[in-house]
């Protein structure tokens, strides 16, 4: 099976944990957007969703998915988003299509996130893939200067504006031991919006597309 079909057999999965008639919340990248074609097959069970990310707002509504603004939603009871790199205790590295910083609010407020991978996403230690983190334009140098001293290696993704119309700087050579402290380190960095380590709020369950079938994973 190529990683494609994997994603998607994760993302129809996920539909059996949505359980509610309320919002959706939904999450970006090319696993989540098999997600919203499933969710368009219970569109009608639904009030509709929350979004990650102008792309993916543009693909719910063009099932026909009304897309709320989180602050006219009181409670968001799943969320289903994707990941770079899920560790053995479900926290994550994300931000791959740069959508991390609403994905990591729309997180924060839901009651539980279930997260859909191909197999090839989990790890036993984050950091092969490079931590993206959200920056506030002027601030670009002085935080890469800022992550330099912590060890890593920050390259700027040129060309490309966050939803929130900030960069971002892509963080290679960390081996991520200890995740919740470097989400904070970096997180109070001044000028970092937010970095892509989901460790203070990892998922509740990962989904994992695989040929032998859908892997449940719980945090050990
Ligand atoms: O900013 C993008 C998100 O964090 C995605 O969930 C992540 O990059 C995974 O994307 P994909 O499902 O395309 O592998």
């Amino acid at each position: 099976m190529t990683a494609d079909e994997l994603k998607k057999q994760a993302a129809w999965a996920a539909l059996e944990y949505v359980t509610t008639t309320g919002v959706v919340g939904v999450g970006t990248g090319s696993t989540v957007n098999h997600f919203i074609d499933a969710l368009a097959s219970i569109k009608g069970r639904i009030e509709g969703a929350v979004s990650s990310s102008n792309a993916s707002s543009d693909r719910l509504k063009a099932h026909g998915i009304h897309v709320f603004d989180l602050n006219e939603v009181s409670e968001v009871s799943i969320y289903v988003d994707g990941a770079d790199e899920s560790n053995h205790g479900l926290q994550l590295v994300k931000g791959g299509g740069g959508a991390l910083t609403r994905e990591k609010i729309i997180a924060a407020a839901a009651k539980e996130f279930v997260c859909i991978a191909d197999e090839s996403k989990l790890v036993d230690v984050l950091g092969k893939f490079p931590l993206p983190v959200e920056v506030i334009p002027m601030a670009r140098s002085y935080v890469a200067r800022e992550i330099v001293k912590l060890g890593g290696q920050p390259v700027y993704r040129e060309g490309f504006i966050t939803d929130n119309h900030n960069v971002i700087l892509d963080v290679h050579g960390l081996d991520i031991m200890e995740p919740i402290q470097l989400e904070k380190t970096l997180n109070d960095i001044v000028g970092v919006v937010t970095n892509g380590l989901f460790a203070m709020r990892p998922a509740d369950v990962l989904l994992l597309g695989s040929a032998s079938g859908t892997k449940t994973v719980h945090a050990k």
